[in-house]
């Protein structure tokens, strides 16, 4: 069996890619960084150090490289031949990755099994996007692409922090992982992937984790930032920084328990593991990268505007969301192309017009009114 992985950054070495092995798959990294492709290719194996109690190594083997930005035609083959396409490139960057999985779907010959195609990123419904692309892409032959693969969306958690160069391509991750596949567009033929977990309705898991995991990480990163914390489990030791992230969270759960149907008490108990995960000090995260690209994390769909706006239509609480959103507004790191951008609209946009641009949400929504006082305020 083969997956061709897309993004062999930290997700795609430390989670996707390990999995894949683990679950008996010659996995084919493809990459655009080509120092990365170069010591990829140049290695025999590598070390995932997972960090925290109960932490073990475990070593990678059987994986090859290929550079998507200089050798489309060895990836279009290895697409062609393979069993599983993954990706964690990033969602903006799932539409550079499409062409040449059309590409790749389109060669392979018509006995083939059908390609699994799932998007392991932060985002809801992230493999819709990324079919919505590859079948745009392949124009007139989109009904072949839908004959030749099966699309899933994917909800992915571990948190795998930036690495030590020093390290080379060995990655340091956290005990915890969770892949969770929807199983409906594999009708009952699911791949073999021993640690994953397929279930029939993808849209509660997604939401529970962007809503839970992503939103209190980000909030830990914003209101860590602004208290001059580099690292997330020094910020989360802040009891300021950790109240905000418990009251946000509060919110979200909330939102879950009442349009999820969750149980209270799981969401609970779910909502404390993760907390435990943020103040683990063992793992070297930084409040730049959980903060990177506030643009997207303050879209509609995301982790904060998301949960916010639909408690606002649900007419419940959304003060502590509107409070970290605020906070948000103050991550102004140079070496992040959107947080330059995110500092240029603040300066350039009256408030209202910011609140729209940034977050999509037209000035009669319930919650439009809160960020627009916000965004005035800061
Ligand atoms: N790191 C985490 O804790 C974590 C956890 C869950 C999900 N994710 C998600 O996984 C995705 C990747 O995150 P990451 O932390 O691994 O980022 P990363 O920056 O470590 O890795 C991304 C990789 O994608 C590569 N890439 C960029 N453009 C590409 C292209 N056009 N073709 C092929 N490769 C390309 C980059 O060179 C890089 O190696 C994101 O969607 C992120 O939200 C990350
Ligand atoms: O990857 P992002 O930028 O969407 O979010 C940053 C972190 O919150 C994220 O990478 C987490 O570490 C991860 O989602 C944990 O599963």
């Amino acid at each position: 069996m083969k997956a061709v992985h897309f993004g062999a950054g930290n997700i795609g070495r430390g989670f996707i890619g390990l999995l894949l092995h683990e679950a008996g798959y010659e996995v084919v990294f493809a990459d655009v960084n080509a120092d990365l492709i170069d010591a990829i290719t140049a290695a025999d194996s590598y070390d995932v150090h997972e960090v925290g109690a109960g932490g073990r190594t475990k070593t990678v083997t059987g994986f090859r490289a290929v550079n998507s930005a200089a050798d489309e035609a060895a990836l279009i083959e290895e697409i062609a031949t393979a069993d599983v396409v993954t990706t964690a490139v990033g969602p903006n960057v799932l539409r550079f990755v499409a062409p040449v999985i059309a590409k790749g779907l389109l060669a392979r010959s018509s006995g083939s099994p059908r390609l699994a195609v799932m998007a392991c990123e932060n985002a809801i419904s992230a493999t819709d996007t990324l079919a919505a692309e590859i079948r745009s892409s392949a124009g007139d032959s989109a009904v072949t692409v839908d004959e030749r693969a099966v699309f899933a969306n994917t909800a992915v958690d571990r948190i795998v922090p930036g690495q030590d160069p020093a390290a080379g391509i060995d990655v340091t991750v956290e005990t915890f992982c969770e892949w969770v596949i929807e199983s409906t567009p594999f009708g009952g033929a699911t791949p073999v992937i021993p640690g994953a977990t397929f279930v029939d309705a993808l849209g509660p898991y997604i939401e529970r984790k962007l809503f839970t995991v992503n939103t209190g990480h980000a909030t830990a990163a914003y209101a860590g930032f602004a208290a001059g914390h580099q690292r997330i489990a020094e910020a989360f030791a802040d009891p300021e920084v950790r109240d905000l992230v418990e009251r946000v969270l509060r919110e979200t759960s909330a939102l879950l328990v009442a349009k999820h149907e969750l149980d209270p008490a799981e969401q609970d108990a779910y909502r404390e593991k993760i907390l435990a995960r943020f103040a683990n000090d063992a793992l070297p995260d930084t409040v730049v990268r959980v903060g990177r690209q506030p643009l997207r994390k303050l879209s509609r769909d995301e982790r904060f505007i998301g949960p916010a706006s639909q408690l606002a239509e649900r007419g419940m609480l959304t003060d502590d969301l509107v409070e970290a959103i605020g906070v948000a507004l103050r991550f102004d790191a140079p070496e992040d192309p959107e947080s330059v951008e995110l500092q240029q609209l603040l300066a350039d946009l009256a408030p209202a017009a910011f609140v729209e641009r940034v977050t999509g949400l037209p000035p009669e929504h319930p919650l439009t009114p809160h960020l627009v006082e916000v965004v005035a305020s800061r």
